[in-house]
């Protein structure tokens, strides 16, 4: 089965047939113009029945226009819903999946593949319903056919039979040429956000602007060549295509007589019913590039579905509201790398409700990974989390990280407080004034007033959307990094005390030495080992 079919299945298969009956009913009434016509030729000198076959033709006619219009809406609405509902469960399967298997497909396809590709899919809808429709009726009219010259039936099958084969090695061939240029596609797009991400580095190096320029033009070469390569195909393709309808009507004039016995009539029939053939199976081969578009845009589909995990779909089993203690046993994660690999672990920590916890090390040492593990976003290769003393496995897992609220270094702040069911404007005007922020922002109707701040006051209400989840623990990752030193001070003296006396654990990477005696806990991580260090022992090292 085609890939498109495949994704179409289920949803559009589904309560199949008033569909079925509509595009039977449509073929029916577009073949019914085609026998009136030829009965009409049959019965030239008879007057009445010219008339009642005129009535008939013009009623076929109206019907054929009343039923394709019906069928057509029904077909696209149904098929415009099933890619909606398709969208929509590959959105949720992205949110469930598993980090690493996100990271592992790449987020260039998958936003792909929740944007363009769904868009190529949906543009491709009226070229599936016209071309569903045309099927049916060169079948049908191919039927008819039988009922007044099998030669020309068998004639037809044989140049039918033909055309198929063409377009089917039309089809074959072009989709490798389309299938190529579908994948450079996405690494042009990728090169273009990398464009984007990088502009301002770009104004100031023109070096840099002129290389990712020279890229980005390779890849829309390779794009060019490989796109102009599968229309060259077609082009031949489709021209034999062509040439065969031509010989088609051409055999039942010049080479029907020379086989069989047939009488004028039949030959100006047979040729009438192959012109209304001919057409259908023009449009079928005009419609193949944006099939196959369609075809490929599904495989990336299907194929960034198909990497997803499954099991990771499972609600969480409960809520794990809070706790009193957490500890990483022997826990171990390898970084698999093309030159080498990294290994975090086993690490082994006790964190303690209401602790502060505060995580160093030098670049590279694994603290980001160590968090990741912390957090569930990367599976042990070895060794467990437990929670008051139970294991966190694969089922529990999504509800284990329920319990944290985190700021990664390269947060994404939305004015939507969205992490938040209900926000608790009073406590949020608390929290405003604690980070030094009223004067700036105001939360309105559930958010704030404002996100076009300095990265400084971004992560503030970072931090004011995370404690608003009040969660049980607060993960920051380097977060006072980006602050001033007063403000820093401010973060450490008076607001992470603050936070603790909430009943907030927090767990922060931090390399502010100085303020270290704030932790009730320092650990070091050396090259994706944890040495634990007394939080006063480095600052009064420090100090002297
Ligand atoms: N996505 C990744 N794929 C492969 N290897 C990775 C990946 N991320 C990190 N690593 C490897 O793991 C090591 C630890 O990285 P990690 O980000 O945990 O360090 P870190 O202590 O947080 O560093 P920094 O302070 O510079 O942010 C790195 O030296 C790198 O080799």
């Amino acid at each position: 089965m085609t890939h498109l079919g495949q994704l179409l299945r289920q949803d559009v298969l589904r309560a199949m047939r008033p569909l079925l009956a509509m595009a039977v009913a449509t073929a029916i009434a577009h073949v019914a113009i085609l026998t009136t016509m030829n009965e009409a030729v049959a019965r030239l000198t008879d007057a009445d029945a010219v008339s009642r076959l005129l009535l008939m033709f013009v009623a076929a006619n109206m019907l054929y226009s009343l039923f394709q219009v019906q069928y057509m809406r029904m077909a696209s609405k149904r098929i415009e819903r099933a890619i909606a509902e398709l969208r929509n469960r590959l959105v949720t399967r992205v949110c469930a999946a598993e980090m690493l298997d996100v990271n592992t497909i790449g987020h260039a396809r998958v936003t792909e593949a929740l944007g363009s590709e769904f868009q190529t899919i949906s543009q491709a809808v009226p070229t599936i319903v016209v071309g569903s429709h045309c099927l049916a009726v060169v079948l049908l009219a191919s039927l008819y056919v039988v009922t007044f010259s099998v030669e020309t039936f068998c004639l037809l099958v044989l140049i039918a039979g033909l055309q198929i084969v063409i377009t089917w090695r039309a089809g074959r061939k072009m989709d490798d040429g389309v299938g190529d240029a579908h994948d450079s596609t996405i690494e042009l797009a990728d090169r273009v956000r990398g464009l984007m991400a990088g502009f301002r580095e770009a104004k100031i190096n023109p070096v840099r602007a002129r290389r990712i320029q020279e890229d980005i033009a390779a890849t829309a070469h390779k794009v060019m060549k490989q796109r102009a390569a599968a229309n060259v195909r077609y082009a031949r393709d489709y021209t034999t295509a062509e040439s065969m309808y031509y010989i088609s009507v051409g055999a039942v004039i010049f080479l029907l007589p020379a086989i069989a016995t047939v009488r004028l009539d039949t030959i100006t029939m047979a040729a009438n019913a192959i012109s209304f053939i001919v057409y259908p199976l023009h449009i079928l081969m005009a419609s193949l590039p944006t099939y196959l578009n369609a075809e490929n845009a599904a495989r990336t589909v299907l194929n960034v579905d198909g990497k997803l995990n499954i099991a990771a779909l499972k609600p969480p089993a409960e809520a794990w509201a809070n706790f009193r203690s957490l500890s990483l046993e022997k826990l171990g994660f390898r970084h698999s790398m093309e030159a080498g690999s990294f290994s975090v672990g086993p690490l082994d920590l006790t964190v303690r409700q209401g602790e502060i916890v505060f995580v160093t090390g030098g670049n590279g040492s694994g603290k980001s990974t160590m968090m990741h593990m912390l957090l569930g976003l990367y599976p042990a290769s070895r060794g467990h989390i437990r929670v008051d003393g139970r294991t966190v496995d694969a089922d529990t897992v999504a509800s284990y990280r329920q319990l944290f609220s985190v700021i990664f270094s390269d947060n994404h702040l939305e004015r939507e407080i969205i992490g938040v069911p209900a926000v608790d404007e009073p406590f949020a005007d608390e929290l405003l004034e604690l980070l030094e922020m009223s004067d700036k922002v105001r939360i309105e109707n559930g958010a704030f007033s404002t996100v076009a701040l300095s990265g400084g006051q971004r992560k503030r209400l970072a931090l004011v959307a995370a404690l608003l989840e009040r969660k049980p623990i607060l993960v920051l990752d380097e977060w006072a990094a980006d602050q001033s030193p007063q403000f820093r001070e401010t973060f450490y003296r008076r607001i992470l005390p603050w936070i603790q006396a909430q009943g907030t654990t927090v767990i922060a990477v931090s390399h502010d030495d100085k303020y270290f005696d704030v932790a009730d806990q320092l650990i070091q991580v050396t090259n994706g080992r944890i040495v634990t260090l007394e939080a006063s022992a480095v600052s009064l090292a420090q100090m002297s």
